[in-house]
């Protein structure tokens, strides 16, 4: 510890967060408005991966992949369209509207508007409650919040590194599309993808090592998914062994077993994401760094004066997750910061605060359902704002559902995911397997969409399976494939997450002719 960094004196802060993506900077933002004094790092871009190569360009992709599919959709439905793709007005939304051209200054402004200390750089932690960035050294008087999420997990396979391979930042910047390419992974990413590349004319082939594609969810829901990239022209081979990759300057080879070789202009590896604890200095605090996640409990502690949120816990890698668990650290923090200051105060120092977190542990303040729409209209790029619109769960979490200690519990027993493939594919809780493995009595309730009089006319393909534990008389799991599969999902997460009766939700009126009809059949399918 001889060398200046080393010698850097701490500057004493009430939080520090690491990591300011989708849940870092929810955290971070919400704490600074409550009065905290927040110090958040980020080495990259405040908003992290679902603004910038995430979530919001994607969908800005799949949005205009699906026009053009409505479009060739009109031939055989009403008359005749002639479609001619053309990617630069996606690319360029992305660049404009999106990202800001991946520039975060609108981000960081608004943190700093709500009154955070922005600082650009790797943050580490060097013992309990002290964080080094560069040469500079925090020590949080309450707490460090670690939200530092996913880096893509690329498989070692022989000749790979060497390439330059694709992942989900190249496919997201894209301004030329390849004539044709690979994608290393059937998964979601793997497959929103591959159908927008497919529709805008690549040559696509999905290289998928599982036996289905999408193989986490139901295996309905990897037929209809793979049924609906083929429409697209998209080839999916399963159970795939790759073994080695080469690149001869212009084209990509996976070879795989059993000789068989696989060739494109590009390949994009997306086989899955990982967290990088071994760089956030865990050993410095007794924990472990060799983990493939950082475990919380449910008020998101992983250990003493350590929070953790966001996909580095490993609860499912969703932005909605992400600003779930932000909300629990927001109420469990400010909690434990006015315990901490109503408490005796050796250091002196507490009471610096001590104002700012009585006031704020009213909770509104941090919470409320005013603060949660900080970020929507007017603040310019989806980057900037976009993200954080819409997240009013973190209010009514704030607001306390309340565990012993009035600061809410996570509860994942409700999950709910999308695929937003064309069918989507929404899914929430228990898949039948999971559900069989946990040891339910379980009752499985199918209907084809084409059941439902909108889903014929539509001629949409997809499904509703519901999942029941026959015992309690409730769902536990469903899933909603279907044009609109994501938005019909919702009614299925209340069923979930609430434990209505099947009973109830049996005599329910469903409006005709919705595609969600096609639940109360599933219902009466329950057997
Ligand atoms: C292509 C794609 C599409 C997706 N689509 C969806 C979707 O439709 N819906 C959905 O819910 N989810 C989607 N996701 C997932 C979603 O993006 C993530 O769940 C979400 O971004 C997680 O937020 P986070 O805060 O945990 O981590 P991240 O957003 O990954 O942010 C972590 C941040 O920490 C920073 N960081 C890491 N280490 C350090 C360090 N030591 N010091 C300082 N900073 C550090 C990183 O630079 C990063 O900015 C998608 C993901 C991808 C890749
Ligand atoms: N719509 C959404 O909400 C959305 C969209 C995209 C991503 N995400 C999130 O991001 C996460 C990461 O996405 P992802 O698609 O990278 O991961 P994933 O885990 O969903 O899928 C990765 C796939 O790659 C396969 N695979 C792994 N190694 C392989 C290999 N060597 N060869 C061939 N296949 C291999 C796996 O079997 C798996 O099917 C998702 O799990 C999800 O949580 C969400």
């Amino acid at each position: 510890m001889g060398d200046a960094v080393g010698m850097a004196e701490p500057e004493l802060v009430d939080v520090v967060v690491v990591g300011l993506g989708v849940g870092g900077d929810e955290v971070a933002g919400k704490l600074a408005e409550a009065g905290l004094s927040v110090v958040g790092i980020e080495r990259d871009l405040v908003g992290g991966e679902c603004p910038y190569w995430g979530c919001v360009p994607s969908k800005m992709m799949i949005r205009a992949a699906n026009a053009l599919a409505e479009a060739r959709r009109v031939d055989g439905l009403a008359g005749t369209a002639q479609v001619r793709p053309d990617w630069s007005p996606v690319a360029k939304r992305i660049r404009e509207e999106a990202t800001d051209t991946w520039d975060d200054r609108v981000a960081v402004d608004r943190f700093v508007g709500r009154g955070g200390t922005f600082v650009r750089g790797s943050g580490r932690l060097d013992g309990p409650g002290r964080v080094r960035v560069g040469d500079r050294v925090f020590q949080a008087r309450y707490g460090v919040v670690l939200g530092t999420g996913t880096r893509p997990s690329i498989p070692p396979l022989p000749g790979l590194a060497d390439t330059p391979y694709w992942t989900n930042h190249q496919a997201i910047e894209v301004e030329e599309l390849p004539a044709s390419l690979l994608s290393l992974g059937g998964g979601a990413i793997g497959l929103e993808l591959a159908q927008v590349f497919a529709r805008f004319g690549v040559q696509v082939t999905v290289l998928e090592r599982s036996e289905r594609v999408l193989a986490v969810e139901e295996p309905e829901s990897s037929e209809v998914a793979a049924a609906a990239l083929r429409a697209d022209g998209v080839t999916i081979e399963t159970g795939v062994g790759a073994e080695r990759v080469s690149h001869d300057g212009q084209h990509f080879t996976v070879h795989a077993a059993g000789g068989a070789e696989f060739t494109a202009e590009r390949l994009l590896v997306v086989t899955g994401r990982r967290a990088h604890l071994a760089e956030l200095g865990l050993d410095t605090v007794g924990m472990d760094p060799d983990q493939r996640y950082l475990p919380v409990d449910d008020r998101m502690r992983a250990g003493d004066g350590i929070w953790a949120v966001g996909d580095l816990t490993g609860e499912g890698a969703f932005t909605h997750i992400a600003m779930y668990q932000a909300a629990i650290v927001v109420a469990d923090l400010l909690d434990h910061a006015r315990r901490a200051t109503a408490g005796p105060d050796p250091s002196g120092t507490a009471s610096v605060v001590g104002g700012a977190v009585g006031a704020a542990s009213g909770v509104p303040a941090a919470g409320g359902p005013a603060s949660a729409g900080s970020g929507t209209a007017g603040s310019g790029t989806a980057a900037s704002g976009a993200v954080g619109s819409g997240v009013a769960g973190s209010g009514a979490v704030g607001a306390g559902v309340g565990g012993p200690q009035g600061v809410a519990r996570a509860d994942y027993r409700a999950l709910p995911r999308v695929t937003f493939t064309d069918p989507e594919i929404g899914a929430v809780g228990l898949t039948e397997r999971q559900a069989r493995e946990r040891g339910l009595n379980v009752q499985v309730g199918f209907a084809e969409l084409a059941s439902s009089t909108r889903g014929w006319i539509h001629r949409g393909d997809g499904f509703i399976k519901l999942v029941a534990d026959a015992d309690r008389g409730v769902l536990v799991g469903a899933t909603s494939a279907g044009p609109a599969g994501g938005e019909v999902l919702a009614g299925l997460v209340v069923a979930v997450h609430a434990a209505v009766p099947i009973s109830q939700l049996r005599h329910m009126i469903y409006a005709y002719p919705t595609f969600h009809r096609a639940i109360e059949t599933a219902l009466h399918d329950l057997r």
